[in-house]
């Protein structure tokens, strides 16, 4: 528990330092990695976060899954569970849980055959993975086992190893600005 605080501080003391330039193209990148996919490539839905405060900037990948003809969908925090809204226009979101970008409107969502594009603060070469530690990722997924699971992480996310506890769910494949870890 105490290791995942001390990581969070370091990563997020890290993502910070970053330039809103660095975050901007190396976001550009992991989209471009993501869409080549296979798994992206068959979804017709997508669960994906609205990102702030320099998390991997999702609105790239929003603005191509639309032109490609899919649907998205993004999660607003409702006590200790994620409800995905579905997304047709950004001005559906407005600042929510912590200032996080979350849907005010639209249709509620429950999809099984999906991709879900995650967040994370920390991942290791295993495909752990440390959130901000609310657990959400984990409980959503028990729930949903047959959702596919990538994550978006920047490079200096990546550390040699994370801690683990028995419920984390990880991602099946972490997509970083310079390469897909298949865990
Ligand atoms: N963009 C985005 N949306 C997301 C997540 C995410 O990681 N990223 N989540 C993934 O679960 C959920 C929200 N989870 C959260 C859990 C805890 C805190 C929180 O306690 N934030 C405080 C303290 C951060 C810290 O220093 O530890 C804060 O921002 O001040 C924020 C979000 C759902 N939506
Ligand atoms: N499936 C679950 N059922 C009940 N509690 C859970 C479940 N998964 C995780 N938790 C609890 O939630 C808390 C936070 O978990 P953890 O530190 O793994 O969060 P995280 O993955 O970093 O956060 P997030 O998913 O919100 O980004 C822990 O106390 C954990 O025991």
């Amino acid at each position: 528990m105490e290791e995942k605080k001390a990581i969070r501080k370091q990563i997020f003391a890290e993502r910070k330092a970053c330039s809103d330039k660095e975050i901007q193209e190396w976001s550009k990148e992991i989209t471009k990695n993501i869409t080549a996919l296979p798994e992206y490539q068959t979804a017709d839905r997508i669960l994906v976060y609205a990102d702030y405060n320099h998390e991997v900037m999702t609105g790239f990948l929003i603005e191509k899954a639309w032109a490609d003809g899919k649907e998205i969908a993004v999660p607003k925090v409702q006590g200790l569970d994620m409800i995905f809204y579905k997304l047709t226009d950004f001005a559906q979101l407005e600042p929510g849980y912590y200032g996080i970008p979350e849907p005010v409107s639209g249709e509620i969502v429950q999809w099984e055959d999906a991709l879900m594009i995650m967040p994370g603060v920390a991942f290791d070469r295993q495909n752990h993975r440390v959130g901000y530690g609310g657990g959400f990722y984990d409980r959503y997924l028990e729930k949903h086992p047959r959702v596919k699971r990538v994550a978006a992480a920047f490079e200096f996310q990546l550390l040699p190893q994370v801690p683990t506890e028995p419920t984390d769910i990880s991602p099946e494949i972490v997509v970083t600005e310079k390469q897909c870890i298949r865990g």
